[in-house]
């Protein structure tokens, strides 16, 4: 891609991690907008006018009914937008909030119908987790986000509904087949069917994770950032963000 890639980061109230992952875009070059819910419903910021779209993290409407779903109501009334954006290949990236989102809405997993197929519910323990996780990387998925990281990366998890349930056999065989599990947690902390930590469509280009990539940006965000190792290290967060616009 020639000109400057732009993006649009969706924000609401409630969201918390939409300046981080605006500051991940612009790391990596590109020209980013922050945008509120309410402008893209009533029309005034149009989806179909940036290369990439990132749904990011936080608490939309207080998890109210549960993470994400309130969210997903109001982008429902954009659903075509969203769906032209993912359609024609553009990166589209849901984290955490934005994760419970695109699986609301019926985006991921990938099915024909865009129906809700999977969801994202409470963790087995029944606790909110906040901690760096390890996490493998399927080398063999179509999800251009993951394209060329370690076969181990570690990102911070953030959530209280973090686990994957999916309940359609076929559902789960299609998902594996078609190496739609992009990441995959070492030791699985919530729960998660196939121990799930990020998710892609078919084509690759929609991808929806937990773990957060923007809280990784820098190597001194890792907690370990002060070994000379890890100082050295590429922020594996960042390199998520790159591959999107590698791909462009
Ligand atoms: N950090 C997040 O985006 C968390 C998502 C959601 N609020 C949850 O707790 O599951």
């Amino acid at each position: 891609m020639k000109k400057k890639a732009k993006a649009i980061v969706v924000r609401t109230a409630g969201i918390n991690c939409d300046i981080e992952s605006v500051n991940a875009l612009k790391m990596v070059g590109v020209q980013t907008d922050l945008a509120h819910t309410n402008e893209i419903v009533s029309g005034k910021v149009k989806l179909t006018n940036c290369d990439i779209l990132v749904f990011p993290g936080g608490f939309s409407y207080g998890d109210d009914i549960a993470g994400g779903k309130i969210w997903s109501v109001h982008m429902s009334k954009v659903f075509k937008d969203i769906s032209t954006v993912i359609d024609s290949g553009r990166p589209v990236m849901g984290i955490c909030n934005g994760f419970q989102v695109l699986t609301k809405l019926g985006f991921l997993p990938t099915n024909k119908e865009h129906k809700q197929v999977a969801s994202l519910t409470f963790n087995d323990s029944g606790v909110f987790i906040d901690k760096w996780v390890k996490l493998k990387v399927n080398k063999s998925s179509p999800c251009i986000f993951t394209k060329g990281l370690d076969d181990v990366i570690e990102l911070p998890i953030a959530h209280g509904e973090g686990k994957i349930i999916i309940d359609d056999k076929k559902v789960l065989q299609n998902i594996v087949a078609a190496n739609a599990v992009a990441l995959t947690y070492e030791d699985n902390p919530n729960g998660s069917v196939l121990d799930i930590a990020g998710l892609c469509n078919d084509k690759g280009n929609c991808f929806g994770l937990m773990p957060h990539p923007e809280r990784y940006a820098e190597p001194f965000h890792h907690p370990a950032w002060t070994r000379k190792e890890m100082r050295d290290a590429k922020a594996a967060g960042l390199m998520i963000f790159k591959n999107a616009v590698k791909y462009l």
